[in-house]
């Protein structure tokens, strides 16, 4: 039992064999890469690599689900990558964060298991074969999960990856009271939000990735358990290992390239002129994540024609979609000022909150700590909502989760902290309550570019928040239903102070504030869509995702959506991952 457990069975870089063959290679152990590698690595007649940037990280503080999610702790494994300046966002820069480490953002992130319903029958309608929800897709999140909160048949009860809802919202009022505040104004609360059948607009406790040990449940834990790994002669997982490209070999009688390795390095940039090869004599899975998978295949010659050879990189394939368009929710802050007990900032005064709910989790699993920042949520269509922003009685049509139509297009993510950027802030020392208010259905995308062919160098990331006009009424729209939330909130007595929110109400008030404050809310998405080559915006993966134009290469991550879903992307990464397990089997005559 942890502690006393053995380490995990991992190697670096310089202790994989010279020129090593593995029927597959992943590159990337992030979300999807980690339940790819559990997969493929059941069938112990096949060999599996798989390569990660970051490192292990399984210490105690790991574990404890809000702790690992504080980037200010000591070893957290995260990068911060500021973006190139938003031309919308007075040339402001937003950060983004990534989880880099054996389980990728699952390591660090706020653990919201979100499916999604309406997304995939719009991928259907977009073309997209094979990834409608009901029949294709539903099953998938089933397989993966075990939902322990949630008695529904179409909720998973045997799979590797265990979730649960946490009936304690009240362990911070603001919680309990903004419920209350979107109740008033006509929102239906939903018992579990990822049932098909749950109104698409709801105000809803969230199922969280928590273990029955109240531990972190990351992909890294859930699909690549150490004794399990151990058990896998078949599995080698190298860490701190960066991989810089992949071979794309000439194939003799076809104009088609085939991936026939990968070439990687020590992660540590210091040992950087270390060069390694790994040869795959079947497939190169790329699973790095929507800002480093296309990083990969642009260095690799598989990329925008003009761009690739602006980095001096040989052409393998002109593929203009790749990094083109990033997707990702933009999130504007409401700030609050509340009691400080209703807060996370509790834990900044004094000892005695730190200590009763240190000794909560320890020795009943309760309190604080034992869950990330939040657990409720709301969703609306604010096209539904009338100019008061309340919500007259809906349709049973319009509450259909399968219609596209019905899709949410804003969230409000109640937090029960401050949301500021800077290291330290006055905001550190008061209570207070924001609401997140998330933009989910963005027409507007931007892109991710090389800034060098070095590997080692960070690519330049281009959000593109609000660059079409259609986003930014409806973005408005979302933070005036967050102020009118604020005012039911008041008005039933809880006490709230502005801390930061628009000057006024009106249109030129709240659009300069969202300028002003707009951010990524880290759910980077469709930079290898998963689309034909010659659609209006091109493709680079195909159906069953094969890299368009080469044999032997998928991208299996958020990369490969086709348009960003209308949920947080932790579990639809992990769907992506199983559906490509099975396309993988399929095509290589491994299903059981
Ligand atoms: C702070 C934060 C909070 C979030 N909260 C939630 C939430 O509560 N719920 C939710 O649903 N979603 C949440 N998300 C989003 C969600 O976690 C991610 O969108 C999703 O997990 C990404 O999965 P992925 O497989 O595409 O990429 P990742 O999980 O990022 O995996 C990519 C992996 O590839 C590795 N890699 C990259 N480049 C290389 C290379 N060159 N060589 C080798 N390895 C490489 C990386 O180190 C990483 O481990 C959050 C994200 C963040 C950052």
């Amino acid at each position: 039992m942890w502690p006393f457990t053995s380490p995990f069975p991992a190697v670096h870089a310089r202790e994989v064999p010279k020129n090593a063959v593995f029927d597959f290679i992943i590159v990337g152990g992030g979300t999807a890469g980690c339940c790819l590698a559990s997969r493929l690595s059941e069938d112990p007649k096949v060999t599996v690599l798989l390569l990660e940037r970051g490192r292990v990280v399984d210490d105690w503080q790991a574990r404890v689900p809000l702790l690992a999610s504080n980037p200010s702790r000591p070893g957290t494994p995260h990068v911060f990558l500021p973006s190139l300046p938003m031309k919308e966002g007075n040339g402001r820069a937003t950060t983004a964060w990534l989880g880099e480490g054996l389980g990728g953002a699952t390591l660090i992130n706020s653990l919201l298991y979100t499916r999604g319903i309406s997304d995939y029958n719009r991928w259907k309608e977009m073309g997209r074969t094979g990834w409608g929800y009901d029949t294709e897709l539903e099953s998938y999140f089933a397989k993966s999960e075990n939902s322990l909160s949630q008695p529904a048949s179409f909720r998973g009860k045997k799979g590797l990856w265990i979730n649960q809802t946490f009936p304690e919202e009240s362990v911070f009022e603001p919680y309990r009271r903004i419920n209350e505040a979107a109740s008033s104004l006509g929102i239906p609360y939903s018992s579990d939000m990822n049932s098909p059948d749950s109104p698409a607009t709801c105000t809803a406790l969230m199922d969280i990735a928590i273990d029955r040990n109240k531990h972190r449940h990351s992909v890294f834990k859930a699909f690549l358990d150490t004794a399990n790994v151990r058990r896998r002669k078949n599995l080698t997982i190298c860490v701190e290992t960066i991989v810089t490209g992949i071979k794309c070999a000439p194939v003799e009688g076809s104009a088609r390239p085939k991936a026939a390795g990968v070439y990687f390095g020590d992660a540590q940039t210091k040992k950087k002129s270390e060069k390694f090869f790994a040869r795959a004599t079947r497939e190169v899975i790329i699973c790095a994540g929507a800002i480093s998978s296309p990083q990969i295949l642009m260095l690799s010659g598989l990329g925008p024609k003009n761009h690739l050879e602006s980095h001096a990189i040989p052409v393998v394939k002109d593929l203009p979609g790749v990094g083109s368009y990033l997707k990702d929710h933009l999130g504007v802050p409401l700030m609050f000022e509340v009691p400080i007990k209703d807060s996370l900032n509790v834990f900044r005064h004094g000892i005695l909150p730190v200590l009763r709910h240190v000794l909560k989790y320890f020795i009943f699993g309760t309190g604080l700590l034992s869950v990330t920042s939040m657990r409720t949520t709301i969703f609306v269509r604010t096209a539904l909502l009338d100019e008061t922003m309340e919500l007259p009685s809906m349709t049973p049509a319009e509450q259909d989760a399968r219609n596209p139509q019905n899709a949410p297009d804003i969230e409000i993510q109640p937090i029960a902290t401050h949301l500021s950027n800077n290291e330290t802030s006055p905001m550190d020392d008061i209570g207070v309550f924001s609401m997140l208010v998330t933009f989910l259905r963005p027409k507007s995308f931007g892109s991710i570019r090389l800034t060098s062919a070095d590997p080692h160098t960070r690519p330049a990331i281009d959000v593109g928040f609000l660059t079409q006009a259609d986003d930014l009424p409806i973005v408005s729209k979302g933070v005036r239903l967050g102020l009118r939330l604020a005012q039911q909130m008041r008005a039933r007595g809880y006490p709230m102070g502005d801390l930061s929110v628009p000057k006024a109400e009106d249109a030129a008030s709240v659009d300069a504030f969202i300028r002003e404050t707009m951010r990524t809310t880290y759910h980077y998405t469709s930079t290898c869509r998963m689309a034909p080559e010659d659609d209006a915006q091109p493709g680079v993966v195909d159906d069953e995702l094969r890299v368009h134009g080469v044999d032997g290469l998928r991208v299996a991550d958020c990369s490969i959506f086709p348009d960003i879903v209308s949920v947080h992307t932790m579990a639809p990464a992990v769907v992506v991952a199983e559906k490509c397990a099975d396309f993988v089997k399929k095509a290589h005559g491994l299903m059981q």
